[in-house]
């Protein structure tokens, strides 16, 4: 079987991308999916991303993780926005379906505006943050971000008895303006630090602006930068939240893959 695929990036968190319209992709098959993700062995991605038909919506965006297990992807959505206009699916506004629910988003000069589903409400988790914006967060404000040791700390909350059996993704956060934050993220399923987590700033950026009274915090990552806006209830929920910035398409490229090829 011979495979189509692109690449795309958002803010540095990279995709293998299948237009699956013909849903030929083995979706089970998640050992394909973990080698197309493999950085020495396969094409190298943080996820892989299927578009599909999907009665009622635009597309469906159907995300797996590098390791092959599923859930929603922010940057992903973005990069399956720009995609889909690129494949002619859409112009420039859409609505479509992922794991977490339906989905709207506008694409202006590259620029993906994307409606993440609403947040019930943000939980403490000891001296830290627990948010799930589509995605599981653990959000731990840290001084000196730079140095700090991500995939060290972000393992042990991931692995953390708290979290068991799922797990969840870890972001450490530090102020470096008054409505502007920098973000780095251990991502699950990559078990690694990415260079940016759209559902993870999204997470930060709710927190931050939840305690600071901001409906639009501004976010830098080591891929690049992010923008969050959102309305907060008096509940304590937050609704109309937007994940704003970038998508790009690297390269694209075919694949044959053998019928056993994926064995052993
Ligand atoms: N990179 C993503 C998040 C992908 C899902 C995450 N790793 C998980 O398993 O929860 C994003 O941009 O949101």
């Amino acid at each position: 079987m011979e495979i189509s695929f692109y690449k795309y990036q958002g803010t540095g968190n990279d995709f293998v991308m299948i237009d699956d319209r013909s849903e030929a992709f083995p979706e089970k098959d998640l050992l394909l999916v973990q080698k197309l993700c493999d950085r020495k062995f396969g094409v190298g991605a943080d996820g892989l991303i299927l578009i599909r038909n999907k009665t009622g919506f635009d597309f469906e965006m159907v995300y797996y993780n590098a390791d092959g297990s599923q859930s929603m992807c922010g940057n992903g959505a973005r990069c399956a926005v720009s995609f889909s206009k690129f494949l002619g699916i859409i112009e420039s506004e859409t609505h479509f379906l992922a794991i977490d629910g339906p989905h709207e988003a506008e694409i202006t000069n590259d620029i993906i505006h994307l409606k993440m589903g609403n947040v019930s409400s943000l939980s403490n988790a000891g001296q830290d943050y627990f948010v799930n914006t589509g995605s599981p967060h653990h959000v731990r404000f840290v001084d000196n971000l730079d140095q700090y040791p991500v995939v060290a700390e972000g393992a042990k909350v991931r692995y953390a008895d708290t979290y068991k059996p799922s797990g969840t993704n870890v972001n450490f956060v530090s102020a470096i303006a008054e409505d502007e934050i920098h973000v780095r993220t251990y991502e699950r399923g990559v078990e690694n630090e990415t260079l940016s987590c759209g559902t993870g700033v999204t997470a930060c950026a709710l927190v931050y602006g939840s305690r600071n009274e901001l409906r639009e915090v501004k976010i830098q990552t080591p891929g690049g930068n992010l923008k969050v806006r959102f309305s907060e209830n008096a509940d304590g929920s937050f609704q109309n939240i937007f994940l704003i910035g970038p998508a790009q398409q690297v390269f694209e490229g075919k694949i044959e893959i053998l019928n056993s090829e994926n064995l052993n």
